[in-house]
């Protein structure tokens, strides 16, 4: 329970979203000291472990626990299907949405390739993919309590104990949400934020385009949860809801990829550092990612070229996670080792 908030199942409204933005609990500041006092003593030259050094003190603050661990790693991907899909914005067809939830129950996707490599515990939630959420050029994607209910789902999907937890997505159509909601929040021309997402070509990419700019001048001038709640879609939801449940759990997030980053912009727009628990694993060749990443005040931790989605980037950068955390725990310190520090000592 948070004052009259309680985490879970008793959200019931977008107001009770923005109490619990209000009351976000900060990083741990015993593990940061814990942290600073040790790293400066390991053999090596000081800052010689770059982005791995901002790791490991990012894991201990967020984890609230010195040092920090990376032996219970766990992803969530979501699954949902949209309304604009049938606007043609798609290389592919909605129907391929339950498909791949199929194939990732079965093992057969790259996320269960990923997640076995790196010891991911994996579970899929798919929000029903029956059930399109509505074409944002004529209305709102979801009514509140659609709304309500997918970041419910988000939440309620984060255990209590883990070490790092990844979010990944499923869903036919979505860059065209995550192009929409992204430009709405942040300005700037619909061309800048959309791009040809599974493989579009040509006209199609002309006429994805249209559909943005079509839901930003229809929803746009909302608060930011509204914006994501008219342009967004079930599993943008979900990982938004996710993404304040880890923070409350004392659980660092990585993001994945352009889909992932835009469903949880609107927290940060909400409640400036309300993403300072989250990393964001690669860099997606959709250009809207790197553009949103400057929004944010963001570096991913790697840039693959890849444009997948379903967590893999996110799931990928358990590995970095994993050695930051070996690094700082098991190295030896000057004195240990009997290696002489700078001074000689
Ligand atoms: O998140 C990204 O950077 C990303 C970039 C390109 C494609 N995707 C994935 O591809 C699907 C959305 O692409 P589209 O063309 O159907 O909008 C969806 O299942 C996403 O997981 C994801
Ligand atoms: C095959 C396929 C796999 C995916 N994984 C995430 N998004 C995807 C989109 C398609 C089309």
């Amino acid at each position: 329970m948070l004052g009259s908030v309680s985490l879970n199942s008793s959200i019931s409204s977008i107001a009770q979203i923005r109490s619990l933005l209000a009351n976000l609990p900060g990083p741990d500041a015993a593990a940061s000291s814990a942290w600073a006092a040790r790293e400066p003593q390991l053999t090596k030259p000081a800052g010689s472990l770059g982005r791995l050094e901002e790791v490991s003190a990012w894991l201990a603050a967020w984890q609230g626990r010195h040092p920090p661990t990376m032996t219970r790693p766990v992803a969530r991907i979501f699954a949902g299907n949209h309304g604009v899909a049938a606007l043609g914005v798609s290389a592919f067809p909605a129907e391929v949405t339950a498909q791949m939830v199929a194939n990732f129950r079965r093992g057969g996707a790259a996320i269960n390739q990923l997640c076995k490599t790196f010891d991911i515990e994996l579970d899929v939630l798919a929000l029903e993919l029956d059930q399109p959420t509505g074409d944002f050029t004529r209305g709102p994607a979801m009514e509140e309590l659609d709304f309500v209910d997918a970041f419910r789902h988000g939440m309620d999907a984060v255990p209590n104990g883990i070490d790092v937890l990844v979010i990944g997505e499923m869903g036919i159509g979505n860059t065209t949400p995550a192009a929409a909601v992204s430009a709405a929040l942040f300005g700037g021309e619909a061309a800048d934020w959309t791009g040809r997402g599974t493989g579009i070509e040509g006209g199609a990419l002309a006429r994805k385009i249209q559909v943005v700019g079509q839901g930003v001048a229809l929803h746009k001038g909302h608060m930011p949860l509204d914006i994501l709640r008219r342009l967004g879609g079930r599993e943008l939801a979900a990982m938004a809801g996710a993404v304040l449940a880890a923070r409350f759990k004392r659980v660092p997030v990585l993001l994945d990829g352009y889909v992932t980053t835009a469903a949880v912009a609107a927290l940060e727009v909400e409640c400036k550092g309300a993403l300072d628990h989250c990393m964001v694993g690669h860099v997606s060749v959709e250009p809207g990612h790197k553009r949103l990443l400057a929004a944010l005040g963001k570096t991913a931790l790697f840039d693959l070229g890849m444009r997948l989605g379903e967590g893999s980037g996110a799931a990928l950068a358990v590995g970095v996670l994993k050695a930051a955390a070996a690094c700082h725990a098991g190295m030896h310190t000057f004195a240990e080792a009997g290696v002489s520090d700078k001074d000689g000592s």
